[in-house]
């Protein structure tokens, strides 16, 4: 080893360390670092002032878990090597590699489908499946084992609708993104808002690339974080390293990539990120404290949110009775029409019929572990 190389290692460990004795810190002095955001000030007051002597188990999850997640970012941030480093980097890398047959299977299917005479339902309703299954495979639940999705996603698709709890799939392909077609000279967009990296992202591409091709939408825009947040959820690197390994792929991964570059370089898909997606408010916040996204995001025809957590902030974090009304519970957040595609993994859920609340009484009795699992999906769509 050259006395550079060893020094480059040294300076690294030493910032690691660094880095790592903050987060030892007590809450209370971990609160004041990087508060940069005005919003969050008024946030961290407001928590302060009801609860003096905070601590991590008498504060609410959501918050806890949100500034975790800050907290480990600045940590790195402050130093001068390892600012830009992701922690989480190497296992949502590996969530791609172990599913990479599924997703070559995706983009077979996406590549064929666009070429054949079969009718658009059916392929949007396999994509909008695909991705809402490929939330199943979470490393924040699974504790880093990134093989978790238990089924094929296509297959997952076709045969899985029985656990989908409340399942509007079908009604926002009709309403809303079919129609869409029939009206050539107006522009539309549909946003993802993003969640995992990996098999999950990738799905989410296949999807995005199909509504354009298929003339659904004229432009898809995609949003992701701007730095590691729940140990798996997309940030642009995670973006630029899937088109990276799609690219370096021989066969149909790669085909799929030369077009999905195409649509980016025009500009029909794009992908963003603002700081609010790591903010630790409610979405019915959103007006208030990132004005400009909820404009944003208001200029839509659909509003596609992926994943747990994003449900938990579309509903509040509340135990919602499980069937009180969706809408009501997004507590007036409606910039234009929302679908959300979640698997439940966190213990809060509403819209559900009374007959998908009766039936998980019959299968679980008291137990709520359906609420937490993974097994069970939400496809619920808020139209405008
Ligand atoms: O990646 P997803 O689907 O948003 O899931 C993340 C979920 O995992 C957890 O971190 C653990 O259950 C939840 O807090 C969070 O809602």
């Amino acid at each position: 080893m050259t006395k550079k190389s060893f020094r480059i290692i040294q300076i690294m460990a030493y910032e690691m360390l660094n880095a790592v004795g903050r987060l030892y810190e007590p809450f209370s002095i971990l609160l004041r670092i990087d508060m940069s955001c005005i919003f969050l000030k008024i946030f961290f007051i407001f928590v302060f002032q009801n609860e003096p002597l905070l601590t991590w188990y008498k504060s609410e999850w959501l918050f806890v878990e949100c500034y975790l997640y800050r907290l480990i970012y600045g940590a790195f941030h402050q130093q001068k090597h390892l600012s830009k480093y992701d922690y989480f980097g190497e296992q949502k890398r590996d969530s791609f590699k172990e599913h990479l047959r599924h997703i070559e299977e995706s983009a077979k299917f996406t590549l064929e489908a666009s070429t054949s005479n079969d009718g658009i339902h059916d392929v949007v309703e396999a994509l909008v499946k695909s991705s809402l299954w490929g939330n199943q495979s979470d490393l924040s639940v699974s504790g880093g084992d990134a093989s978790t999705v238990k089924h094929s996603l296509l297959e997952a698709a076709r045969a899985r609708d029985s656990y989908i709890l409340q399942n509007d799939v079908e009604k926002t392909i009709r309403e809303i993104i079919l129609p869409l077609k029939e009206r050539p000279t107006s522009h539309h967009r549909i946003d993802i808002i993003l969640d995992n990296a990996g098999v999950e992202l990738s799905m989410d591409l296949f999807l995005a690339d199909f509504l354009v091709h298929a003339g659904l939408a004229n432009n898809v825009i995609l949003h992701g974080k701007k730095f590691p947040w729940f140990v798996s959820d997309v940030t642009s690197v995670d973006f630029e390293w899937t088109l990276q390994q799609m690219e370096n792929d021989e066969g149909d991964l790669k085909k799929f990539h030369e077009r999905f570059q195409e649509k980016l370089k025009s500009g029909k898909i794009a992908y963003t990120s603002h700081d609010f997606w790591t903010y630790p408010h409610a979405f019915c916040d959103m007006k208030e404290a990132a004005p400009d996204l909820y404009e944003e995001l208001a200029k839509s025809n659909l509003l596609i949110f992926k994943g747990d957590l994003n449900y938990r902030k579309l509903v509040g974090d509340r135990y919602w009775p499980w069937d009180y009304s969706f809408e009501k519970s997004l507590c007036g957040f409606l910039p234009t029409s929302l679908l959300t595609l979640r698997t439940l993994k966190a213990e809060t859920v509403s819209g559900l019929s009374a007959e998908a609340v009766e039936r998980m009484k019959r299968e679980f009795g008291e137990d709520t572990k359906w609420l937490t699992s993974g097994d069970f999906a939400v496809a619920q769509l808020v139209k405008v």
